[in-house]
């Protein structure tokens, strides 16, 4: 199997609290794979250590084979924070040049890539504006397309479309799927829309800095007994079970 993350015994604290216990994840090549579970579970933490952000105090991060975190491996992994990291001063088009130019691209390809990450995210015709100028939604579509500009193997996406609309939603989880599909991207999401959930092709279900569970959305329905992953994320985030 091609393994492009390894999550082994992973163990993380805040000073006396525990955010993370004894984590263990393998995420394949090609996969859309997503962290459900309530606030507070420790999915933003688990993906800050995917990128490199942050730092397992036990055990280790393996991703596409180096151990994280490693400076290198950020040519590799696009990531989308949940809260937007841009310039407001700069424009649309000036925070996504910027980035591009962090990364090893050519003057043509930086070019090829800011108008198909633009597009991508409807925000062609809105580049010339500042981004402080932008809404909410506008701010999530340009760290999207922030997200994709170095073509990474992997995009590591914190809520993604939160403040998107249904359909400019609906086109972002296609356009995903084609980068899965045609381009063999590996896709990370943390979510809490439970259609997005059943978009992915593999789950993992924390609560209290743990995986509770892990399988298919289908696998998970069948575990709880229940018929939605709604019902699974209840049952996960509820103190019943
Ligand atoms: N830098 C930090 N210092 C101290 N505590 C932190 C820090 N970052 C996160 N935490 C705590 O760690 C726990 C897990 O937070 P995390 O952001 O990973 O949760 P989450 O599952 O992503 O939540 P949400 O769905 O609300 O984004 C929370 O209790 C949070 O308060």
């Amino acid at each position: 199997m091609d393994h492009t993350v390894r999550v082994e015994q992973v163990g993380k604290r805040y000073g006396n609290k525990i955010v993370l216990e004894k984590v263990d994840l393998t995420i394949e090549r090609g996969q859309i794979y997503g962290f459900i579970g309530p606030s507070g579970a420790g999915k933003t933490t688990l993906v800050k250590m995917l990128v490199g952000m942050e730092t397992a105090d036990e055990g280790t991060v393996t991703v596409l084979g180096k151990k994280m975190p490693n400076l290198r491996m950020l040519q590799e992994i696009g990531y989308m924070a949940q809260s937007d990291a841009l310039y407001t001063e700069l424009t649309g088009e000036e925070n996504l040049r910027f980035f591009a130019s962090l990364f090893k691209l050519n003057k043509e390809e930086q070019k090829q890539r800011i108008a198909y990450a633009a597009e991508l995210v409807n925000l062609t015709p809105d580049l010339a504006k500042k981004a402080g100028a932008y809404s909410g939604g506008m701010k999530r579509r340009l760290s999207l397309a922030i997200a994709l500009i170095q073509n990474p193997q992997i995009l590591i996406l914190d809520e993604p479309t939160v403040g998107i609309d249904p359909e400019l939603r609906l086109s972002i989880w296609n356009e995903l799927f084609r980068l899965k599909n045609e381009e063999g991207k590996t896709i990370i999401v943390t979510t809490h829309v439970m259609d997005e959930a059943d978009r992915c092709d593999y789950l993992a279900m924390v609560r209290e800095g743990r995986v509770l569970a892990n399988g298919t959305p289908r696998q998970l329905t069948e575990q709880y007994g229940v018929n939605t992953l709604e019902e699974v994320f209840l049952r996960a985030g509820g103190k019943s079970k």
